[in-house]
């Protein structure tokens, strides 16, 4: 095709679709008289012009704001010296978000004829692949924005499941898997919280460390599976005898439970540990490996103000001296940190 030809047919179509996409009224008088073709998305045959420029202009009422044509394809043909026609697919871009028209090619034969000086569109078929338009639409826009909330919707009923299925993920991640109570990696993070706490506050932080007695013999008498039992109505007991909300009861790993108490003092703390060895004697769980026939605990009580100069793990390693001792004076007992014996 001749330059100059080229140049003619591609500023006929970039006149137009500029129109188009401004909403520039002008379109209208780029129609042929002898005019006919398909419209918008419901893909209408229009044959004449009156009607077509009802069409446009409803359309333009639609959506009055300035739309973007992304163009994909074009192709432009010479068929006569007073005939050319362009063939194009692009995207139509609404001036609001949605997620539909956007990706859906749009198709546009346009057929222009020489009429006296002027060239003149004698045929126009845009289809927009829907079949979604309702009465006296050219866009699907009752469609698209019932979809829009359809969507919207699903998005927040999903990011209501997320955030749910997260925070259960969380508490399990938090969670003992066979007891229900924290965990060590919990207890971690409690521990070095309430440490925090305690060095702006300057109150005091408490921890209490049980071992069950002899457990390795309930397990070889009883079974696994009744160990597992044991473990269990012990976490339970734990956990109802949580003085405060800020108290933690957690399981340390095996067989050994601890008991964070934020502003809790060595006195106080004791009084909770002599509560639970009452509490542990008062489930009377039988166990033949020990001389009191029931299933015991040994403590460990560690009190302290936390320091900059030490670790949290110093409060931790307090409690499991003060349980190593009570272990070595024979179980079923109670010893503080760097205090005497008391049951
Ligand atoms: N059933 C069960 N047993 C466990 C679990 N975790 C640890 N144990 C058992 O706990 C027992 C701990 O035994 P040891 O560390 O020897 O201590 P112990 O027999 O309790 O003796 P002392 O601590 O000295 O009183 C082992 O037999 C472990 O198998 C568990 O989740 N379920």
């Amino acid at each position: 095709m001749p330059p100059i030809r080229q140049r003619l047919i591609q500023s006929l179509f970039e006149d137009y679709i500029e129109m188009y996409a401004s909403r520039d009224e002008r379109l209208i008088t780029c129609f042929s008289e002898n005019f006919s073709g398909y419209a918008g998305s419901s893909d209408v045959l229009v044959s004449d012009r009156a009607e077509w420029v009802r069409i446009t202009k409803l359309d333009f009422a639609q959506v009055p704001e300035r739309l973007h044509i992304e163009m994909l394809d074009l192709a432009l043909q010479d068929l006569a010296d007073d005939v050319v026609a362009v063939t194009a697919f692009f995207h139509i871009h609404l001036p609001f978000p949605e997620n539909i028209l956007a990706r859906e090619t749009a198709r546009l034969v346009l057929i222009f004829r020489l009429e006296g000086d002027a060239w003149k569109i004698a045929h126009s078929s845009i289809s927009i692949p829907f079949g979604l338009a309702g009465d006296d639409e050219i866009y699907p826009m009752v469609n698209l924005r019932e979809r829009n909330r359809e969507l919207e919707a699903l998005i927040e009923t999903r990011t209501h499941a997320l955030a749910e299925a997260n925070r259960k993920l969380e508490a399990l991640s938090n969670t003992d898997g066979l007891t229900g109570v924290a965990n060590r990696r919990s207890f971690d993070q409690a521990l070095s919280r309430e440490w925090d706490r305690g060095l702006r506050s300057g109150a005091p932080l408490s921890l209490v460390m049980l071992d069950v007695d002899l457990f390795k013999h309930f397990n070889d008498t009883n079974g696994h599976l009744a160990g597992d039992a044991c473990l269990q109505a012990l976490a339970r007991l734990l956990a109802q005898s949580g003085r405060r909300a800020g108290d933690l009861v957690a399981r340390f790993g095996g067989e050994e439970f601890v008991v964070l108490l934020p502003e809790t003092g060595g006195d106080d703390a004791v009084k909770f540990a002599n509560h639970l060895l009452d509490e542990i004697r008062s489930l009377a769980l039988p166990h033949a490996g020990v001389p009191a026939g029931i299933v015991t605990a040994s403590l460990g009580v560690a009190s302290l103000t936390p320091s900059r100069n030490d670790p949290p793990e110093f409060l931790v390693e307090q409690a499991d001296r003060a349980l190593y001792r009570a272990k070595q004076a024979g179980r079923n007992c109670m010893y503080v940190a760097d205090a005497p014996r008391t049951d």
